[in-house]
């Protein structure tokens, strides 16, 4: 097996085509050859969170120049409170200055946020373009850049406007994550453990047994852990692109109290990860009342999550407001929210039957 081979954690298969996810150490070399292999041509548009400027984006940038792709590149600041429409009007006003067409390529390198923006500005940008991730975080890694969900948020909610928009490639540099933040590896790691408890009771031993390395980034371990989240978020993406059956769905648990919380206290108060993991907790504590799980199983879940260092309650926050905000997700039809609850380890479905009064008394038991 060629180092390349080994290196492939991921092909992913949807209606826009196939893609290679690529997960290895200064893999960020490859960038202008894996990116020929796709059979893209145009010149390349480089964008990039202003922490990864001009270092390494500027190896990026020469990757791609190597490949044979004329190359621009613009360095935005972008965060979650920034995860906006203005954000995104600023990247149209560059590509419209450089006149990108629709044979050239728009390439997002950053954590979630470069992802789904950028990502989102290539889905409209001449009605879509075609987009390459190059995921720098660790929630990008193992979640954001797999998958082709695109989008910014409004006042109204998180990530309201968007397209699911797949990209050509995803290239992921595993020592870009030296630099992350711990807050932000946590944050990460939420996604990752979250993959765990709803698919893959082995993967969520791993996680347990081994907290300390993987948050150390220490041996093969956390490398092989990121490679098997992409390989789960990939084979679901493959069967379930649209979030129209049983299976897509299922990568949202944690989520409809997550981003509530991350709306109501206001965005970037708590990371996207915090905010999921708490959500984890609220949505256990329903599936615990519905009688689908038990306390063991809830403890567990808050342990594994405390041992990533990740908030497992939220302060300050009113009840009324986390519900009403519950409201606009993007799983409820007519009124009623599709719940994502356990069932054990690894085991996840979904419900719409759960009655508001569990969802409150769930809420209240994760808010100081
Ligand atoms: N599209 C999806 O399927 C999907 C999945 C999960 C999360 N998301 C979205 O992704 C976002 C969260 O992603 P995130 O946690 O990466 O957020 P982020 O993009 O804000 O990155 C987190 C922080 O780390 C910094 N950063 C990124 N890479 C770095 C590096 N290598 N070294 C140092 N600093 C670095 C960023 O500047 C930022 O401050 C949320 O908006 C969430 O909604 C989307
Ligand atoms: O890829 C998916 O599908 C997910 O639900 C992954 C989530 O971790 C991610 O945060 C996603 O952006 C949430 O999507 P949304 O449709 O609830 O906005
Ligand atoms: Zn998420």
């Amino acid at each position: 097996m060629s180092n390349q081979d080994q290196n492939l954690a991921a092909t992913v298969n949807t209606t826009q085509g196939s893609y290679r996810v690529i997960v290895g150490r200064d893999v960020i070399d490859d960038l202008g050859t894996e990116l020929q292999k796709t059979g893209l041509k145009g010149r390349a548009f480089l964008v990039v969170d202003e922490v990864m400027f001009p270092n390494p984006s500027r190896r990026a940038q020469e990757a791609l120049e190597r490949g044979g792709y004329e190359t621009h590149v613009l360095a935005l600041e972008i965060g979650e409170a920034n995860k906006n429409l203005e954000t995104v009007q600023i990247v149209y006003d560059w590509l419209a200055d450089l006149l990108a067409d629709r044979s050239d390529i728009v390439v997002a390198m950053g954590g979630g946020v470069t992802g789904d923006l950028v990502g989102f500005a290539a889905a409209t940008w001449l009605r879509g373009v075609a987009v390459v991730h190059v995921p720098t975080s660790l929630a990008a890694m193992v979640d954001s850049s797999i998958g082709g969900k695109t989008g910014v948020n409004i006042p109204k909610g998180k990530n309201l406007l968007g397209a699911f928009h797949q990209p050509k490639l995803v290239l992921q540099d595993v020592g870009h994550l030296k630099s992350l933040p711990a807050r932000e590896m946590s944050a990460g790691w939420a996604e990752a453990v979250k993959h765990g408890f709803i698919l893959d009771a082995q993967l969520l031993d791993t996680f347990e047994r081994l907290a300390p390395q993987m948050k150390a980034l220490a041996g093969e371990e956390p490398v092989a852990a990121i490679r098997r989240s992409v390989a789960i978020k990939g084979e679901i993406v493959s069967a379930d692109e649209f979030e129209t059956g049983d299976h897509r769905v299922l990568l949202n648990y944690g989520h409809t109290i997550g981003h509530a919380i991350e709306k109501v206290s206001g965005y970037g108060t708590y990371l996207h990860g915090e905010a999921v993991a708490i959500g984890m907790m609220a949505a256990a504590g329903i599936a615990e009342r519905l009688g689908m799980i038990d306390e063991e199983l809830v403890d567990r879940q808050r342990r594994v999550l405390e041992n990533y260092d990740l908030p497992v309650r939220a302060s300050g926050l009113d009840v009324d407001a986390l519900i009403e905000a519950t409201k606009s997700d993007k799983k409820s039809r007519g009124g009623t929210i599709r719940w994502v609850l356990l069932e054990g380890p690894g085991k996840a479905t979904t419900r719409r039957d759960v009655p508001e009064e569990v969802v409150r008394e769930a809420v209240l038991a994760i808010l100081d």
